[in-house]
């Protein structure tokens, strides 16, 4: 049985979520999509948005924030849609998740990580951040948990930049600062390129490709928020279980910062890349490809956390 994909949609209130997903739903011509919206204190009003989306099933959540209701709504939810879908009472292939604006991708993010059932089931592509890109530094400086949907993603769109009045330049390096991993483009009343979301594959390990940025980023260094991320490069291998201690070691000290981390290692005689990735101390590895001839070993793996010591952690990387 094949499993299912899952992008999960997130951003701060008001960052163009229902926007994009009425693009996507509008736009989509593969896939037969179901939607979990999960809604804050709106009552009724945000699904309207989606109610004419007739053949697009639509299950709204609204006991709560998902990711701090002990997630027990969105689980129910889940096997519900599988229930359905095995008894031939829905048909669908393709599950998009759009979380509240004040939701923590995080505890969503393990749902589907750690449940044994949903992590057969269905396969996390994607966490898409909103970022509004007039109101951001607003929301970065008064609101963490924008900080965290800006961490945690895959892929960064930057919304409403047709309203935008400054040079969206300083703003393009904060994020790539704050996530190196993620994609960065700019988008207008939703309208994107699918295949940018559907070519996501962030929770794979599959070796960390490297971001592409739509916009041109400048030297200008932003220190004001506590999500960043940094990556550590290495040209000599490493012994595996030095640096299976050493990794063991920031997970346990760094448990309260890391958000997600991926890499690939270069493994002292083994001709397999190692790979890596991990969401907070959700952590997994496999030996993925031999090097090429033709290649160059190295490692490489980007951390993302909140006040990660930068130094500490390329020094520890770089004495093993
Ligand atoms: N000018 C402009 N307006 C936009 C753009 N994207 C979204 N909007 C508008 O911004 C407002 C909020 O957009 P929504 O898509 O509802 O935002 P949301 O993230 O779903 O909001 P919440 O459900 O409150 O979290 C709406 O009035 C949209 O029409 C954009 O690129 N440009």
């Amino acid at each position: 049985m094949s499993s299912i994909p899952v992008f999960l949609l997130t951003g701060f209130l008001g960052a163009g979520k229902t926007t994009l997903l009425n693009y996507i739903l509008h736009h989509q011509t593969m896939n037969k999509i179901a939607v979990i919206k999960n809604e804050y204190g709106n009552g009724n009003t945000d699904a309207q948005f989606l109610s004419h989306h007739g053949d697009i099933h639509i299950t709204t959540l609204k006991n709560g924030c998902i990711c701090c209701n002990s997630n027990a709504e969105l689980s129910f939810t889940l096997f519900e849609l599988l229930e359905q879908k095995d008894k031939k009472l829905l048909d669908f292939d393709l599950l998009i998740i759009e979380c509240t604006g004040i939701a923590d991708p995080g505890p969503i993010i393990k749902v589907f990580l750690t449940h044994d059932l949903f992590s057969e089931r269905f396969t996390l592509r994607g966490v898409i951040t909103l970022i509004d890109a007039v109101n951001i530094a607003y929301q970065l400086k008064h609101f963490n948990v924008v900080q965290a949907q800006i961490g945690y993603a895959d892929l960064l769109l930057i919304s409403k930049s047709d309203l935008l009045s400054y040079d969206a330049s300083s703003l393009l390096t904060q994020l790539h600062n704050m996530n190196q991993k993620a994609a960065i483009y700019s988008i207008i009343h939703g309208n994107i390129d699918l295949n940018l979301i559907y070519n996501l594959d962030g929770f794979s390990l599959t070796p960390p490709s490297k971001p592409t940025l739509s916009f041109k980023i400048d030297d200008h260094e932003d220190h004001k928020v506590d999500v960043r991320s940094f990556t550590i490069t290495r040209y000599d291998p490493f012994e595996i279980n030095a640096i299976s201690s050493l990794m063991e070691r920031i997970l346990t000290t760094f448990n309260q910062q890391l958000l997600r981390y991926k890499g690939i290692l270069y493994i002292k005689n083994h001709s397999e890349k190692l790979l890596l990735q991990g969401v907070q101390q959700i952590y997994n590895s496999t030996w993925g490809q031999e090097w090429k001839s033709t290649e160059t070993p190295y490692s490489e793996i980007v951390f993302i956390g909140i006040q990660l010591p930068e130094e500490e952690f390329k020094c520890a990387f770089q004495k093993l």
